[in-house]
């Protein structure tokens, strides 16, 4: 299927949610050249990072660095014309801090469901749509965009299965909040594509403006691409992902990673839907910050593209396919019914099988010489004995 004229926006929350769950330190200037490369390929949204408890998330506790290098604020400082760079903020002081850096859109996050509530940002759900109102409120009013997160829209990893009524009421609560949009995060990665169907009907059904949602989809259970496609053909044009497939929340036990940008891209492209973004330049950067996190890259069309680049560009790639050389054997034995050759480093031993009649008499042969091995075999050993005996 061909969908000429259709476009997709992707959100980059690889430098965020794709990195605050990595235990040992990454250096600010990791993040600030992951920011860089991936701003390169052509993205036009990228999360840069989160203002949170550092506590809670030490591996961002650097975000004041990132956000005053000069690369991001000029970043920053240039935010016009649908480029976007949010960052996660909790609650007032979070967002005091964001503004300070010069940032013009934050994020702000709750939970459909009580544990995960509790668990990531220490308070009930109706506490956390309070406490993302009064942020959101705040933002707006000083010119500050605001998104939306709701976590946890299929199942929640202390509770179980999340109620569609639940997603309903924390989505209904952040537009009405003042966010432009909210994103529906499958924290989890637990949902396929019948539960996304399912999900965006009921919240059409009951009010809530398509346009106004994202995707935000975890591969714990290998469901993001489909997630994905589904949510599209659904209608959903905005689709959260990570480069190299990164990502994952400390307060979600088992959880994997985010749906890779590389495989999101491919799929889209294929499709003929645009998405911006150049995908072998993508492709790049997933392999970089794999290697240089160390980790394996989560991306499958990363990979394979990978792969097939790194072959193209190897000097020591055969052209055409290894030529058949055909080896020279020369034989060195004859026993009896065999043949010892060596070609090169290599023996073969063959059989000096006879034909037809023949046959019959040569294994008559053989038995009788395997007979005659075995005289010969006993009367060594007999030998042997005799002589230990006058020994
Ligand atoms: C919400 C709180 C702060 C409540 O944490 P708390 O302990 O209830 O609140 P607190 O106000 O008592 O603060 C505790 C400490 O954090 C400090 N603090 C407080 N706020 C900030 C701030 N903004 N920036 C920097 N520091 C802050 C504060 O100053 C204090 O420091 P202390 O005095 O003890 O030294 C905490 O639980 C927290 O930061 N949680 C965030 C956890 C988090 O970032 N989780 C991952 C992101 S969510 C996610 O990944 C899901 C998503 C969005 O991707 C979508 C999906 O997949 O579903």
């Amino acid at each position: 299927m061909t969908i000429q004229t259709a476009h997709v926006r992707i959100v980059e929350v690889g430098p965020r949610d794709g990195l605050q769950n990595i235990c040992d330190q990454v250096p600010t200037s990791t993040k600030v050249e992951l920011i860089r490369r991936l701003r390169e390929t052509g993205l036009r949204t990228i999360e840069l990072t989160s203002v949170v408890s550092p506590r809670a998330i030490p591996q961002l506790a650097d975000c004041r660095e990132v956000m005053d290098h000069a690369l991001v604020k000029t970043l920053l400082q240039n935010e016009t014309g649908g480029l976007r760079f949010p960052v996660l903020v909790p609650n007032v002081k979070g967002l005091d801090i964001a503004m300070k850096c010069g940032v013009k859109e934050i994020a702000v996050f709750i939970s459909a469901t009580e544990g995960f509530s509790k668990a990531n940002i220490n308070c009930s759900v109706e506490d956390g749509i309070a406490r993302a109102s009064d942020v959101a409120g705040l933002a707006t009013k000083a010119g500050v965009a605001v998104r939306g997160y709701v976590s946890c829209i299929f199942a929640d990893p202390y509770d179980g299965p999340t109620p569609e009524g639940a997603v309903l009421h924390c989505t209904r609560s952040l537009l009405d909040a003042g966010c432009y949009e909210v994103s529906l995060g499958d924290t989890t990665g637990i949902g396929s594509p019948s539960n996304v169907h399912s999900l965006i009907k009921y919240l059409i059904s009951n009010g809530i403006p398509l346009e106004k949602l994202a995707g935000h989809f975890h591969d714990t259970y290998g469901q993001a691409v489909a997630n994905v496609w589904e949510a599209y053909t659904c209608g959903m044009r905005v689709f959260d992902s990570s480069v190299g497939g990164l990502g994952g929340c400390p307060f979600a036990p088992g959880a994997k990673g985010n749906v890779a940008s590389e495989d999101l891209v491919y799929m889209f492209h294929n499709a003929g839907i645009h998405t911006g973004v150049d995908l072998p330049k993508l492709v790049e950067v997933g392999d970089w910050i794999s290697r240089t996190l160390s980790m394996t890259n989560s991306s499958r069309a990363g990979t394979a593209l990978s792969v097939k680049d790194n072959l193209a560009n190897s000097p020591s790639t055969p052209a055409k396919p290894p030529r058949q050389v055909s080896r020279q054997w020369t034989v060195l034995a004859q026993p009896q019914g065999l043949q010892l050759h060596r070609g090169g480093t290599n023996l073969k031993i063959t059989r000096n099988r006879p034909k037809g009649d023949d046959r019959r008499a040569e294994r008559a042969r053989v038995r009788r010489r395997g007979a005659g091995v075995c005289v010969r075999y006993s009367s060594l050993r007999a030998r042997r004995r005799v002589r230990s005996e006058r020994d």
